[in-house]
């Protein structure tokens, strides 16, 4: 029983063994192989013990037996030491393992570390996210603005290039041209890239420039390069119009549809949109529709009906709610790609073909229009934009002389023409910016209302043939095309420019006129300068000539006294009685002589021009001449006025005239020569107003001239005064003083006249100053008395 139990014991232990052998995979080999050991050492004593229990069963069988049984049972016993030891050590093992089990369950699970490093993360991860999302706005709304920034650019750009463009394409010359001998009327440049000539009958050449020409060799290829950029716009919103014209033949249907080897314009640009659509998939979404109608004898024809039965309904231009014009029931086809577009061009020019060979022999008797409608929307921000696109094949253009036409015929060129024209005024008028754009005026300007002017772009193709056939045609529309292209090239910028270069033009004429008076008046300056100088040098010669005569006068009064004196003598020595009376009245002439220059008693001689003296008790007798005289010293001073013409002084004084006072008849006062007494204020008629008016500049201006001459001659003049006391002008003084200086005689005083050319000795010799002195006179101060007095008329030349 004892062996059992330890067999179990042994089984259990290497049962835990094997359980904890999970985490150490280098012991499970091990206790497997102990358990394997121990089960077949369990197996063993288990048939021992049922030897054992045999023999128990035959008890009787003697003891021999039982020592037999103790040599059998010593490799048992043997056995399960051998398994106890092992059971020990397993034991042990087991100990161990425990132990590092737990060492590693501990270091396996660190618990709340974990789990807020897990939190930390988590909320790294929210705010990565957050951060992620505000970065795609930002992108996003980085993207919106660069997008409208380019837009904004590119649109910039074609109005800057013009918003109203003109190509001129040419054709080759046909085979059937070549054949008849015709040659080529037209001459490129190849400098020039964007002119070409005409070479007229008369060999004369006539230029135009445009803003791209197209030669014989150019490929369709090449025409939608340069017309790409426009086309581009009608996916940015804006609506086109291109158009063809030209006189029939000259290659409008090619360069507008082309042939399927060499496509033209209308496919080009629906690939192209395509293209430009496929690529900006990523943020926009765009649905292209095409519409193709004609337009014949005013009438709007579909060219996408199938049913013939449909056709026959009338199509009318509507105004939508938007403000564009619309055509209520004109198929618009949605269109995915290049091939149904081809397809659908196709069938709508047959159509057209069919209707022209029914109406017409020439293919070109109606407009015919595609238009492709744009409808995109941002995926960004969902903002919606619908433009068209209008691609235009015109009528020929040709004149209906050319062509000789009656009855119908007639009256379809009539209408072509009529819309043709409609059109040229509707662009003239968009591009001089008048208010009134007359759209109504045909139906295809007014189904282009919406797609011609404003920020809208149009580009014209001005086809022309270089046969010398068509000579006459291809000038008439090189010539509408150049007046299409020549009234603007850009936006309302240019006008504005225009405006400004206006402006400055302005200004510079009127700088230039400024200028000129400037220099006008710089002249005057330099001449009154000149005539000032003259002046001067003859103020000079005045103060020398009086300072000559007052010495003169001087001697002549000390020679009248010594004879007064003596002759005072004589009488007295005659009678003594009378000596004796007369002799303190003697004294007092020898005593009071004249002072050489002027009294400082005089009135100063500002207050002399205002200053009413009181009346003399004696009212002198004051001589109209120039120069009044004491009566009793007649001769000298005529003498006196001799030697001064003698002495060729010829700057004479415009007044150098003396007033002197006639010796009072029965007075004790001494005579004394009065300055100034020519002054009006003793004269009767004198008036004190007028006196007072001389104040004024012109007056004061003659008073300092005086005063310059040493103020010596002053002579009441009324005509003078008068002039004075009206003439108040600086312009009159400069006119006064021409007055004064011209050779003109005068009409009272001899001093009147101009001294340097009465005196001969001093002749200006600027020529201004010799201008001025031979100008006749154009101021007269009696002008203003004839105004006053109309009997009266100016005596002076006006
Ligand atoms: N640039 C060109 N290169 C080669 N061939 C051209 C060119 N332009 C026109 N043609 C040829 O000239 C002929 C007349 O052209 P098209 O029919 O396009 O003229 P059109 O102005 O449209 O005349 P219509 O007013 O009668 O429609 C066609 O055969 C066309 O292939």
């Amino acid at each position: 029983m004892c062996v059992v139990f330890l067999q179990i014991q042994t089984l259990s232990h290497s049962c835990n063994h094997i359980v904890f052998d999970y985490n150490k995979p280098s012991s499970i080999c091990e206790s497997d192989r102990t358990l394997e050991t121990a089960i077949c050492d369990t197996e063993q004593v288990g048939e021992n013990t049922a030897l054992m229990d045999d023999s128990d069963v035959s008890d009787g069988h003697g003891a021999q037996e039982m020592c037999s049984d103790a040599v059998q049972t010593l490799p048992i016993l043997q056995k399960f030491e051998q398994l106890s030891n092992q059971v020990q050590n397993l034991k042990k093992e087991h100990a161990a393992l425990c132990n590092e089990v737990n060492g590693i369950t501990a270091n396996s699970f660190p618990g709340s570390e974990v789990f807020s490093a897990l939190q930390d993360l988590s909320t790294e991860h929210e705010h990565l996210k957050k951060k992620y999302h505000e970065e795609c706005e930002l992108v996003k709304k980085k993207y919106l603005e660069e997008c409208s920034e380019r837009k904004r650019l590119y649109n910039e750009v074609i109005e800057l290039k013009g918003n109203i463009r003109v190509f001129c394409r040419c054709r080759p010359l046909s085979q059937d041209e070549i054949a008849n001998g015709s040659t080529s009327v037209v001459d490129f440049d190849s400098s020039q890239e964007n002119e070409l000539q005409i070479i007229c009958s008369d060999s004369s050449r006539k230029q135009f420039k445009f803003d791209h020409v197209f030669r014989p060799d150019d490929n369709q290829e090449s025409v939608f390069i340069q017309t790409s950029p426009i086309v581009t716009s009608v996916l940015d919103g804006y609506n086109v119009c291109i158009f063809a014209y030209g006189q029939t033949g000259t290659g409008k249907t090619f360069t507008m549809e082309g042939t399927p080897e060499n496509r033209g314009v209308n496919y080009r640009t629906l690939e192209d949109l395509f293209r430009i659509s496929n690529e900006r998939s990523g943020f926009m979404r765009y649905e292209l529709f095409v519409s193709m109608l004609e337009v014949y004898n005013e009438k709007i024809r579909d060219l996408l009906i199938e049913n013939s039965n449909q056709s026959s309904k009338k199509l009318e231009i509507k105004q939508a709610a938007d403000g564009t014009q619309e055509v209520p029931g004109l198929v618009e086809a949605h269109v995915y790609g290049t091939d149904e577009v081809w397809e659908l061009l196709k069938s709508g020019s047959q159509a057209r073909s069919v209707g022209s060979t029914n109406a017409n022999e020439f293919s070109s008797r109606s407009h015919c229009l595609l238009r492709v409608t744009v409808n995109g929307e941002s995926l960004i921000n969902g903002q919606k934009t619908k433009s068209h696109l209008w691609l235009v094949d015109l009528a020929g253009s040709e004149r209906m002389g050319r062509i000789e036409v009656e009855g119908e015929r007639l009256k379809e060129s009539q209408f072509i023409n009529k819309s043709l024209s409609a059109l040229g005024d509707v662009i003239s008028a968009l591009a001089s910016k008048t208010a009134h754009i007359p759209t109504r005026n045909s139906k295809l300007t007014h189904m282009l209302q919406s797609s011609l002017g404003g920020d809208c772009k149009t580009l014209m193709f001005v086809q022309i043939s270089p046969s010398a056939v068509d000579l006459g045609e291809t000038l008439c529309s090189l010539n509408f095309a150049s007046r299409v292209r020549g009234i603007e090239h850009g936006p309302a910028r240019k006008q504005a420019d225009l405006t400004e270069l206006f402006k400055y033009k302005q200004l510079a004429e009127k700088a230039k006129h400024d200028e000129k008076e400037i220099k006008k008046l710089r002249d005057s300056l330099q001449s009154l300068q000149l005539r000032l100088a003259a002046r001067e040098h003859i103020c000079r010669n005045f103060q020398d000539k009086n300072r000559e005569l007052e010495s003169q006068l001087a001697e002549e009064r000390k020679t009248r006294l010594k004879q007064e004196t003596r002759a005072l003598a004589s009488v007295s020595a005659q009678s003594p009685a009378l000596s004796s009376l007369n002799q303190p009245h003697m004294t007092t002439i020898v005593e009071k002589k004249p002072p050489m220059f002027p009294s400082k008693l005089r009135l100063p001689l500002r207050g002399i021009s205002n200053f009413l003296p009181p009346r003399s008790p004696v009212p002198p007798r004051m001589t109209k001449t120039s120069t009044s005289i004491y009566p009793n010293n007649k001769e000298n001073v005529s003498k006196m006025m001799t030697t001064a013409a003698k002495t060729k002084t010829l700057l004479k004084a415009r007044r150098g005239s003396y007033a002197v006072r006639p010796p009072p008849v029965a007075t004790n006062k001494v005579f004394q020569p009065k300055r100034r007494a020519s002054i009006a204020t003793l004269h009767p008629e004198s008036n004190s107003n007028i006196m007072r008016t001389p104040l004024n500049s012109s007056s004061n201006a003659r008073l300092r001239t005086d005063r310059m001459v040493g103020r010596q001659s002053f002579v009441w003049d009324p005509q003078r005064v008068w002039r004075a006391s009206r003439v108040e002008t600086p312009l009159s003084r400069l006119k006064e003083s021409a007055v004064m200086a011209t050779p003109i005689a005068p009409r009272s005083s001899k001093f009147r006249g101009s001294p340097p050319t009465q005196a001969g000795s001093w002749k200006p010799k600027h020529p201004t100053v010799i201008a001025l002195q031979k100008k006749q006179l154009v101021w007269s101060p009696l002008k203003f008395r004839g105004m006053r007095n109309s009997s009266r008329k100016s005596l002076l030349p006006s």
